[in-house]
């Protein structure tokens, strides 16, 4: 499902003396299938451009589609309710959702209010507990018993057991340790792949969007910046820093080892695995020369 953003522009609380504009104008389009990152520094609008991915606010101008629904200003439009259904949104610290007595029955709870049955409902949670890690004594606990991590994967398999074809992830691994935060990144991306998930994710590491997307776009003061693939934003440096932002370590290590040496890796390093495979190659090369 491809979702187009044309020309939107948002503002809270419009024609209130609190009017505020957050987002001007911005153009995006998400090819069904990709994952794409959306970065910037605090405030540039980026969680205004997630909550309009499954229209939970409407732009004041312009419009966004998402499959075949068109989303407007002032229009009323009953298709929102199945878009909703198709673009699952995990906020940060999605375990605050949390609030029914058992595992369960908070999983089932979504697909349930869609419609689904009761019994198609408790197979996807006993399947999703599955697929998240969890142990499956975990389905009779209350989520309030749970362990943080445990919380936040029970939160995810709440958003998943709706079946998603879009997947907005906003800042899902914030608050979680190292490990915590690889594995559930590990899990969207084999999501992404295995189920071919179209995947959004806003995020301030630089290191998430060089590792996993395929596309990142750049929001500064409310407008898309520069939208372009790993390797092109991460050549920019100027321009990343024009919008406080910075380039992923790997990329930091790899200028300054190309400073230190006076010799230039053959590519940009996104991750630290081609930063250590580009620096064995140099190394063999040396030896053999
Ligand atoms: N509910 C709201 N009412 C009024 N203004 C808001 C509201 N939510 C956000 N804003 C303002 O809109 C602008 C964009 O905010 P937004 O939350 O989209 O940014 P962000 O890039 O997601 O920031 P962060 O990285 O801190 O989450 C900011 O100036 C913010 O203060």
């Amino acid at each position: 499902m491809d979702i187009i953003l044309q020309q939107v522009s948002y503002a809270y609380a419009k024609n209130t003396p609190f009017e505020k504009r957050a987002l001007y104008d911005v153009d995006l389009h998400i090819p069904s299938g990709s994952y794409q990152a959306i970065i910037g520094h605090t405030g540039s609008g980026k969680s205004t451009v997630l909550q309009h991915l499954n229209a939970l606010l409407k732009p004041t101008e312009g419009s966004i589609k998402i499959g075949d629904v068109e989303v407007k200003p002032e229009k009323k439009n009953k298709q929102l309710r199945q878009v909703r259904q198709k673009v699952g949104i995990v906020f940060q610290f999605p375990e605050h959702q949390l609030f029914d007595e058992t595992v369960l029955k908070d999983i089932m709870f979504g697909p349930m209010n869609f419609g689904v049955s009761e019994e198609e409902a408790k197979k996807r949670a006993i399947e999703l507990v599955k697929l998240l890690g969890l142990p499956e004594d975990v389905l009779e606990k209350s989520p309030f018993d749970l362990s943080g991590g445990q919380m936040r994967r029970v939160a995810i398999a709440g958003v998943l057991a709706m079946n998603p074809e879009v997947l907005v992830l906003d800042e899902p691994t914030a608050g979680l340790d190292p490990r915590g935060r690889k594995e559930i990144m590990e899990l969207f991306y084999r999501l992404h792949k295995e189920k071919g998930l179209t995947t959004v994710l806003v995020t301030h590491s630089m290191e998430d969007a060089a590792r996993y997307a395929d596309r990142i776009a750049i929001m500064h003061n409310g407008k898309c910046v520069l939208e372009g693939t790993p390797n092109e934003i991460f050549n920019n440096e100027e321009r990343l820093t024009d919008y406080r932002l910075e380039l992923p370590q790997s990329v930091k290590f790899q200028k300054k080892i190309e400073k230190m040496t006076g010799k230039k890796l053959s590519t940009i390093c996104l991750t630290e695995e081609s930063l250590a495979e580009e620096l064995t190659n140099l190394i063999k090369k040396e030896r053999e020369s």
